[in-house]
This record gives C-alpha cells, sequence and structure tokens, in this order.
C-alpha cells in the first residue's frame, strides 16, 4: 500500500531523514516510533503530500506520490498530533462543516455524522460546543474528521499520547475497529505499550535511519528474554548452583524467598523447568512468565545495542 524508498529529508543543515526505506502492506497498522525530534511527524508530512523531500521514491496504493499529491489524498486521512477545532462550534456542527467542504454527497452527510459520532462514542456530546470537550473527546471527533471520506489510508500522529488510560483504550479499540474494516494505519506514538497492543509490525526511527523493521510477533520471539519469576516458601539461595547447571539457565538473581531466573532457550525452559523445579525439596509457592517489553527493545536500539 505504501513503499518508501531512499527518502530524505532536510531543514537547513539538518539531515532529519538519510534515507529511509519502508513498506506498508494494505489492511496493516504500521507502528512508527522514535525518540523525539526523531523525524516522525516530518515522515507524515510528507507521505501525506504536505511537505516536500530532497530525494526518494514514494509510491502510494501504486501511484508515485509525486505527480499524483491531489488524488492520493482523497484516499488518505490524517489525525495530526494536536487537531485544532473552532472551539464555538458544536460536534455536529463541525462535522457538517466537514462534510460540506470535503464534497461528501449532500444528502448522505447527515447519515454519515450520525455514524461517526457513534463510532467515535460523541453521539450524546454532539450538541456540545468543542470547546467544552475534553481531550480525548476532542482527540475523538478528530479522528471522525479523519475518517469522513472513509481513507484506505489513515495517518495518526500521536493520537494517545496526552490521553488518561481510560481515553487511551477507547481510541485504541476505535483504531482497531477501523482495521477490521480494512483501512491501512499508520500509527506514530511513544506509548509502547499501545504498540504492543495493536500494531502489526512496526520500526523505530533513529538518528534519520530506520534501526530495526519488523512484524511485532517475531520480535516478540526474537528479542524478547523470557524472565521467570518464582517464589519459594524459605529462603531459595541453595537452589541458585543446582539450577546454574542447565545449559537453558542464562541467570539467577536471588532475594531471600525470591528468585528471578533468566532463560535463553525459551523451548527447553519450558519443556524442562518443572521437572527440575519439582526436584527441590524446598516447597514452591507461584512460578510466573514475565517477558520484557517494546521498551526494552526500543532502549536498547536507541542506545545502540
Ligand atoms: N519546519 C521545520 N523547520 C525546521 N526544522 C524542523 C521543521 N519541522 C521539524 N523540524 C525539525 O526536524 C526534526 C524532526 O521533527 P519531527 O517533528 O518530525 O519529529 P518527531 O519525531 O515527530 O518528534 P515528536 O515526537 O517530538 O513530535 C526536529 O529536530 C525538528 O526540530
Amino acid at each position: 500500500m505504501i513503499q518508501v524508498k531512499n527518502l530524505q529529508k532536510q531543514f537547513g543543515k539538518h539531515e532529519v531523514l538519510k534515507g529511509i526505506d519502508f513498506s506498508i502492506q494494505p489492511g496493516e497498522i504500521y507502528g512508527f516510533l522514535g525518540q523525539n525530534g526523531a523525524g516522525k511527524t516530518t515522515t507524515m508530512n510528507i507521505l501525506t503530500g504536505l511537505t516536500s523531500y530532497r530525494e526518494g521514491e514514494i509510491i502510494i496504493d501504486g501511484l508515485p506520490l509525486q505527480s499524483n499529491i491531489e488524488k492520493l489524498q482523497k484516499i488518505i486521512g490524517y489525525l495530526p498530533e494536536d487537531p485544532q477545532f473552532y472551539p464555538y462550534m458544536k460536534g455536529i456542527e463541525y462535522l457538517e462543516y466537514i462534510g460540506k467542504i470535503s464534497g461528501y454527497p449532500r444528502e448522505d452527510i447527515d447519515q454519515r455524522n450520525r455514524e461517526l459520532l457513534q463510532l467515535v462514542d460523541l453521539t450524546e456530546a454532539a450538541s456540545r460546543k468543542i470547546g467544552g470537550y475534553s481531550r480525548g473527546m476532542r482527540q475523538r471527533l478528530g479522528l471522525a474528521v479523519s475518517v469522513y471520506n472513509r481513507p484506505k489510508i489513515l495517518f495518526l500522529d500521536e493520537p494517545s499520547s496526552a490521553l488518561d488510560p481510560q481515553g487511551r483504550r477507547e481510541l485504541l479499540d476505535i483504531i482497531l475497529g477501523l482495521k477490521d474494516e480494512k483501512t491501512t494505519i499508520f500509527l506514530s506514538t511513544h506509548i509502547l505499550s499501545d504498540v504492543e497492543k495493536i500494531c502489526d509490525r512496526i520500526a523505530i526511527l533513529h538518528e534519520g535511519t530506520i534501526h530495526l523493521e519488523e512484524r511485532l510477533e517475531v520480535l516478540q520471539e526474537r528479542y524478547l528474554q523470557p524472565v521467570y519469576e518464582i517464589q519459594w516458601e524459605g529462603n531459595c539461595s541453595a537452589l541458585k548452583e543446582p539450577l546454574l547447571q542447565q545449559s537453558w539457565v542464562d541467570k539467577i538473581n536471588i532475594n531471600n524467598n525470591h528468585m528471578t531466573l533468566y532463560v535463553h532457550d525459551r523451548k527447553k525452559a519450558q519443556g524442562k523447568l518443572l521437572e527440575v523445579l519439582s526436584e527441590f525439596s524446598l516447597p514452591m509457592i507461584s512460578l510466573s512468565l514475565k517477558r520484557s517489553s517494546l521498551e526494552d527493545i526500543f532502549v536498547k536500539v536507541v542506545n545502540g545495542k
């Protein structure tokens, strides 16, 4: 759906994008990660035809962007990081206004507004002024605006970063609903737990280049080291040595009756762990598997590891 090759962009002497390549498949939610100032918004502005670029090739829905900007903008929706509205307008008035200026068939505008208000859960607030909306409500209204014309591709710039956990959850559910309708979604965010919940694939942009691009489940399989947390009925220091004899055990930390066991061969560990632990005479109280998070991977990538 989107192919980007050797995309370069600089502001004055500042090279923000040093030749990035990536591609996004139809219907995919693509998580675009990077630290503040990494160039995520710049990339989105380029892909939506709002900003020029120095060099590179961008193909969207089979068409080169540069010679088809107007045509492609008709199939693109964009929710900027901080969407702006006329605060004196009511939610419904704003949607009517968007319907009219975007050329939506006049006779269908009322119906579309009702659908969208329902989608973003603003039906009851529709006749209130936007100036009185919460941040989450404004973000949901912005999302309704960005999907008004049923875009094939939706760009979301940090859509949940200013929202509380409930607001984020609601927004993520709406985004997942859009994926069910086969919308391709390009999502930039700082909130890695959100990425883990909804993205199919992620890319990490760092110092002008893409350092990692991978399907989320591959990433979890390849990079996330499993960690077992084990509680024993008494001090478990004596168990450390025999456990370290196992080829699949990497490292063990012990704090009185609490053991943290790092393994480097998850499959072997799964097959052997319970058998080995049951051989000890010390009773075990609990055992849980904790995976390191996407945050750990992100930190490793930006620290050059
Ligand atoms: N119009 C501009 N003129 C000059 N420099 C710019 C311009 N727009 C962005 N930049 C610079 O380009 C770099 C990338 O900015 P961008 O907004 O794309 O980053 P970002 O990854 O979206 O960051 P954030 O997460 O903070 O929004 C920053 O150093 C920024 O200061």
